[in-house]
C-alpha cells in the first residue's frame, strides 16, 4: 500500500489527483473532523529562533496518525531566511559532513557554498548546486550501516539545538536535545523513498522536520509497508513532529511541488540574493533527532 501510492504520487502522466491530500492550512476543525487543532501551550509574545509568536501558531493532529503533530509555518519570513543561510551556507562546511566528500567534487580544502558563489554560472557550480543533497549534523548518519558511532560526530549547531528545544516546550513535549540531523537538499525532481527512521537507540524521544522552499507531497504510514499512508502536503516553514507511535512509521516524500507561495522571499539584503536564486527551485528539509535517552552522555 505504501508503494503504490509513493508510485501514484511520484508519476508525472497521467497527473495524480492531489485533492485528497491534506492541506493544513486549508483545515478547519469545524469542517473536517479528522483534524484537530491545538494551541501552542506557550504565552510567549516574543519572537525566537525566527518564529512568531506562541500564540499564533496552530499545532494540528491526525486522529488517524497517532502522535503525528504539524504546526502550519509559524516562522516569520526573517526566520526562514536564517534558517535557509544556515543550511545552505554553513551546515554545508565542515566539519559537517555532505554527500559530495565522498565523490571527490571537491578538494579538501573547498568549501561547496564558497566555490559555488565564486564559480556562479559555470558549469562546475550548476553540476556541484544540482548535486548536494544532504549534509549531517551531529552524530553523523551513517547510510550504510544506520548506526551512530562516538567517533563520527561533530558538534551539534547550537542555534538549531535551541529551535528544537524551544519548539518541544512549547507544544508540551517537554525537553528534547537535539544531537543528530540530516539537511536535506531536493530539487523538483527529487524524492525520499518509504523508511522509517530507528537508528537511535533513544525511539521515544520525537522527531523534528523543518521545512522550507518548494513544497512537498509527504506521506505518513503505518509500522508496516502494508497500511496506506496518509498524504500531506508540506509548505515552506511548516514543522512536522513525529512523536510516540508515528516515530517509527514508514514515511517518504515522493514528489516536490511548485510553492503556491512563497513566504521566504522579498528582502533588499544584496547578500540574500543567491539564496533566493538556489531557493528558486530547490526545498531543503533539517530533520533532528536525540540519539541518546535522557541522563545518557554517551553511546
Ligand atoms: O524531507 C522530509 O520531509 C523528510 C525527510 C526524512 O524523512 C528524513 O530525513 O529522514
Ligand atoms: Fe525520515
Amino acid at each position: 500500500m505504501f508503494k503504490s501510492d509513493f508510485k501514484y504520487y511520484k508519476r508525472k502522466s497521467p497527473a495524480p489527483d492531489l485533492s485528497l491530500i491534506v492541506d493544513f492550512k486549508n483545515v478547519s476543525s469545524e469542517s473536517d473532523t479528522d483534524v484537530l487543532k491545538i494551541i501552542a501551550l506557550n504565552k510567549d509574545k516574543e519572537n525566537k529562533f525566527g518564529l512568531r509568536p506562541c500564540h499564533e501558531w496552530q499545532v494540528h493532529h491526525v486522529p488517524k496518525r497517532k502522535g503525528l503533530l504539524f504546526i502550519p509555518n509559524p516562522f516569520t519570513r526573517m526566520g526562514q531566511q536564517y534558517w535557509i543561510k544556515r543550511c545552505v551556507r554553513d551546515f554545508t562546511r565542515k566539519p559537517n559532513r555532505i554527500n559530495l566528500d565522498a565523490h571527490g567534487d571537491l578538494r579538501e580544502d573547498e568549501d561547496w557554498w564558497d566555490i559555488c558563489s565564486r564559480l556562479k554560472g559555470t558549469e562546475r557550480c550548476r553540476t556541484l548546486l544540482h548535486k548536494l543533497r544532504w549534509a549531517t549534523l551531529g552524530y553523523h548518519h551513517n547510510w550504510d550501516t544506520k548506526e551512530y558511532s562516538e567517533d563520527l560526530q561533530s558538534p551539534f549547531p547550537e542555534d538549531l539545538a535551541q529551535l528544537c528545544q524551544f519548539v518541544s516546550k512549547t507544544i508540551g513535549l517537554g525537553d528534547f536535545t537535539a544531537e543528530a540531523a540530516i539537511v536535506n537538499f531536493y530539487h523538483m525532481d527529487s524524492t525520499l523513498s518509504g523508511h522509517t527512521d530507528h537508528s537511535e537507540p533513544d525511539k521515544e524521544a520525537p522527531l523534528f522536520s523543518f521545512s522550507f522552499g518548494q513544497s512537498a507531497i509527504f506521506l505518513l504510514g503505518g509500522q508496516t509497508l502494508e497500511e496506506k499512508p496518509t498524504a500531506m502536503l508540506i509548505r515552506s516553514g511548516d514543522i512536522v513532529v513525529m512523536t510516540a507511535e508515528s516515530r517509527l512509521c514508514y514515511h517518504g516524500v515522493p514528489r516536490i511541488l511548485p510553492a503556491d507561495e512563497t513566504p521566504w522571499t522579498g528582502n533588499n539584503d544584496k547578500d540574500w540574493e543567491p539564496f533566493e536564486s538556489y531557493m528558486e527551485s530547490s526545498r531543503i528539509n533539517m530533520n533532528v533527532r536525540q540519539v541518546l535517552p535522557a541522563g545518557y552522555k554517551h553511546l
